[in-house]
């Protein structure tokens, strides 16, 4: 059997007693930390909390590699186990395909993920159109989809939830701020008017945190803000709803 499980978003207590229950019948206990990571606790407790060790796999056995995860799973009970929720944003579903076309029963556990952390903020779900991910610009790599889609979900009114890229084999998280220049960055090579400086919108770090911060302003005011420590997002706020608005207001802040 295969048990792809998510670990939630900041601490080992986002562990669910279904995932805790799931890891005691497992011979043995993968997780990939390469898609997210947990900032709020340490290796070393989730193998306490699981009362097993977790075998923490980079991104080149995952992908490349990912016949032998199968293979184990045809004779025991492996658990994978993922950063937020499994199968949200990231590429496992994969994993889990291919192991069911090779009659393994998989069993798919959810978990805290970013796009429930949107429930922090106020906003609407049924208001979010396409998400993207902004990635570490490199001289000959500048991608412009973020800004692209964000376009296209202002044309329709609807907010924009941006992922940040992550290098974890550098210890390399990108920032709301970094985010933010490059946002800014395209525009200015783009000669565009979608966003500006005085553009308002929300960054979320630390989302299933007890005190996660929420700092919604101008990105000229953001990007020179310290949002501590990884991870973070940035959402890019279409039409407001009033009670979003209000919602802003109360429980994010101001700045
Ligand atoms: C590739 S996505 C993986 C999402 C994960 N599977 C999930 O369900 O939450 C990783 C990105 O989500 C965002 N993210 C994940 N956890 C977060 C958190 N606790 N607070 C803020 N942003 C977070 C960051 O931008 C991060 O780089």
């Amino acid at each position: 059997m295969l048990i792809m499980a998510g670990l939630g978003l900041y601490d080992e207590k986002d562990l669910t007693l279904k995932t805790l229950e799931n890891a005691k019948k497992a011979d043995k206990i993968y997780a990939e930390f390469y898609t997210a990571i947990l900032t709020g606790t340490t290796l070393e407790k989730i193998e306490e909390t699981l009362g097993k060790k977790v075998n923490v796999l980079d991104r080149e056995k995952v992908e490349y590699e990912t016949e032998q995860l199968i293979e184990e799973s045809k004779e025991k009970n492996i658990m994978f186990l993922t950063a937020g929720d499994p199968m949200v944003a990231t590429t496992h579903v994969d994993i889990a395909v291919e192991a069911k076309k090779k009659g393994i029963e998989v069993i798919i556990i959810n978990a805290p993920s970013i796009y429930s952390a949107i429930g922090i903020t106020g906003l609407q779900i049924y208001k979010f159109g396409k998400t993207t991910s902004i990635v570490f610009p490199e001289p000959n790599y500048f991608p412009e989809t973020p800004y692209n889609v964000i376009k296209d979900n202002l044309s329709l009114g609807y907010h924009t939830l941006c992922l940040l890229d992550i290098h974890a084999h550098e210890n390399k998280f990108m920032t709301a701020n970094e985010g933010l220049q490059v946002l800014l960055d395209i525009e200015k090579r783009r000669e565009e008017k979608l966003l500006s400086e005085d553009t308002k919108v929300l960054v979320v770090a630390r989302a299933g945190s007890l005190k996660p911060k929420l700092v919604y302003g101008k990105i000229k005011d953001l990007i020179k803000q310290d949002f501590g420590a990884p991870l973070h997002s940035i959402i890019i706020l279409g039409n407001l709803h009033f009670m979003e608005e209000e919602a802003l207001e109360i429980l994010a802040e101001n700045v």
